[in-house]
């Protein structure tokens, strides 16, 4: 069955095309309330959104069938990532599809805020000739304080640049060597507080960034400062600022997004020096088409192909490794379940190497597929994007380590889990066939494939085992499908995996055990 993408928000038309073309089904409902949508939500693999669509742990929920999440935009505050995390869903951006327009957008609001533009139009069309009331200020010569100077920050940076005013940044995580080659002064905040004529932000909402221009940090603003805010509500105290206006210390403010959205009422509301929009930032035809089609072909490079762009909550996986990784994701999750399989106690560590050509793929998706594997045991909702966050809860350590192919494989993937009592290993390879296959347990070499129902047997490498455990199964009417053996010497540490027909009854697998030289028997299921 075609896999079903609702667009929740409205998008350009130019998703919907890209998504038929893919061979994704769409179904467009813009504007459904948290009811309607949480209704229709588990009929869907896909859910394509701007910001209106919140998706919450609530709505996720009964999200069934809901494989990922694409924000054709920028923000994702109006996703909850954990949430969609813990239930196995991608959510994935567009991050730079509306940059420009944004930037743009940031630079409009600085203007309109400098001339009055908005004010001074409204009295222009009521007939009014106000040429006195409106004395703007230049930009020229002033200098703007850029608070985030990532893509978007950068661009209206090289933009006031361009306009000759002086710039200056805060950003932690702007590099010196980036600052120089946008001509950028990096700075600390209060030394931008201090010296800015105009401040614009452009921060993702974080807990670092929630209020970063509070009462306090507004007390420390040159008077006369204009403020623009093109990035989230929140980072700017509304009300602090409002007093701040008020008082004659903020000379202006250019918003185009809020703390509370749609904004119906707001503290900057009704002020002659204040410019607002209604989050227009990306309101271009040209970001709009961009993200929308960005969106529609990650999306469905996800749900046909398996490849992953822009996500926030996974690696990216390209259309081209896609396939060459699917065989290794089914071994490393099967290696994983097979030690998940055995492991009764807590696990302290999880060690993972990769060897050979499988050392050049994502590794982080393996690892990923690995725990999700050994954790759906004890936990049935871990899937492949939960379990590195699952494991980091409950404590396990994990690592992973590359090397250059040594043994008799073209690539191989150990996995080792050390429990407060033990360590376990196995590795395992992909054939050219693409079918993965244990070759090596405890050390002990194998050749075994996954299969659906197996017995996994340890004893002492003893004549007459083989003989006896194949009866016993044979008298219970449990047929050996194939079986695989393996020992460390002779006469020492034997296994022995075995395919079988059908479930094995518990009774029979509990006569196992009494078998001269058993030391442990399990079933396992792949
Ligand atoms: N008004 C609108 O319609 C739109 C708003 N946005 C908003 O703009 C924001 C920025 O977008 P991009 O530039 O693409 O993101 P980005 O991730 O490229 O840049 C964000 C920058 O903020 C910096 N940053 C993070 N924490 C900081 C802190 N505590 N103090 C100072 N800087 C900090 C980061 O180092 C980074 O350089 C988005 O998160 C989104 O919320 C984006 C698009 C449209
Ligand atoms: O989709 C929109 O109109 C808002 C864009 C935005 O805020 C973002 O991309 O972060």
């Amino acid at each position: 069955m075609a896999p079903r993408v609702l667009i929740s928000d409205s998008l350009s038309p130019a998703a919907v095309a890209i998504f038929q073309e893919r061979g994704v089904a769409v179904d467009v409902k813009p504007g459904l309330d948290k009811d309607e949508l949480a209704r229709i939500i588990g009929d869907y693999d896909g859910l394509a959104i701007r910001s209106a669509t919140k998706v919450t742990a609530k709505l996720l929920e009964g999200a069934s069938r809901l494989k990922v999440v694409g924000r054709a935009g920028i923000g994702v505050d109006n996703v909850d990532i954990p949430a969609a995390t813990a239930k196995g869903v991608i959510v994935m951006n567009t991050p730079f599809g509306n940059s420009i327009t944004t930037a743009e957008h940031a630079i409009a609001l600085m203007f309109a805020v400098a001339r009055q533009i908005p004010a001074a139009d409204a009295s222009t069309q009521a007939g009014q000739w106000e040429k006195n009331r409106f004395m703007g200020v230049e930009i020229t010569g002033k200098t703007l304080g850029v608070i985030g100077c990532g893509n978007i920050g950068a661009i209206v940076a090289e933009r006031a640049l361009g306009l000759r005013m002086r710039v200056i940044a805060f950003d932690p995580f702007l590099s010196p060597e980036r600052a120089l080659d946008l001509g950028v002064e990096k700075v600390e905040l209060d030394d931008l507080l201090a010296r800015a004529d105009f401040i614009t932000l452009h921060t993702p909402m974080t807990a670092q960034t929630k209020n970063i221009l509070s009462a306090e940090a507004l007390a420390k603003t040159r008077k006369g400062v204009r403020i623009i805010n093109c990035a989230r509500g929140g980072l700017v105290d509304e009300v602090a600022l409002r007093a701040a206006l008020d008082s004659g210390h903020v000379a202006g403010a250019g918003f185009d997004v809020f703390t509370v959205e749609p904004a119906k009422e707001n503290p900057l509301f009704g002020h002659p020096n204040v410019v607002c929009t209604p989050h227009l930032g990306a309101s271009t035809t040209e970001a709009q088409e961009n993200v929308a089609l960005q969106v529609a072909e990650q999306m469905s490079d996800y749900l046909i192909r398996g490849a992953i762009t822009n996500a926030i909550n996974f690696p990216s996986i390209t259309a081209e490794e896609a396939p060459k990784l699917k065989p290794f994701i089914a071994l490393a999750e099967k290696l994983g379940s097979f030690a998940g399989q055995l492991t009764e106690t807590d696990i302290k560590e999880v060690r993972i190497t990769y060897e050979g050509g499988v050392a050049g793929l994502k590794i982080k998706a393996l690892t990923a597929a690995a725990i999700a594997g050994l954790l759906r045991p004890a936990l049935q909702d871990v899937n492949v994007v939960s379990a590195p966050i699952v494991a980091k809860e409950r404590g396990i350590v994990v690592e992973e380590t590359t090397r250059a192919a040594e043994g008799d494989f073209e690539s191989l993937i150990t996995l080792e889990v050390v429990t407060e009592q033990m360590t376990r290993s196995i590795s395992g390879t992909v054939f050219h066939d693409g079918k993965p296959r244990m070759v090596a347990i405890k050390g002990i070499k194998v050749d075994a494939e996954f299969a659906p129902s197996m017995i996994y047997v340890t004893n002492e490498d003893k004549p007459g085992f083989i003989g006896r455990f194949a009866s016993l199964l044979g008298n219970a009417g449990v047929n050996i499908a194939t079986f695989a053996l393996g020992r460390d010497a002779q006469g020492g540490s034997a296994i022995a995996l075995v395919e079988v027909d059908g479930e094995v009854p518990a009774d029979v697998l509990g006569q196992i055990p009494a078998l001269p030289g058993v030391k442990q028997a399990k079933a396992l299921r792949f």
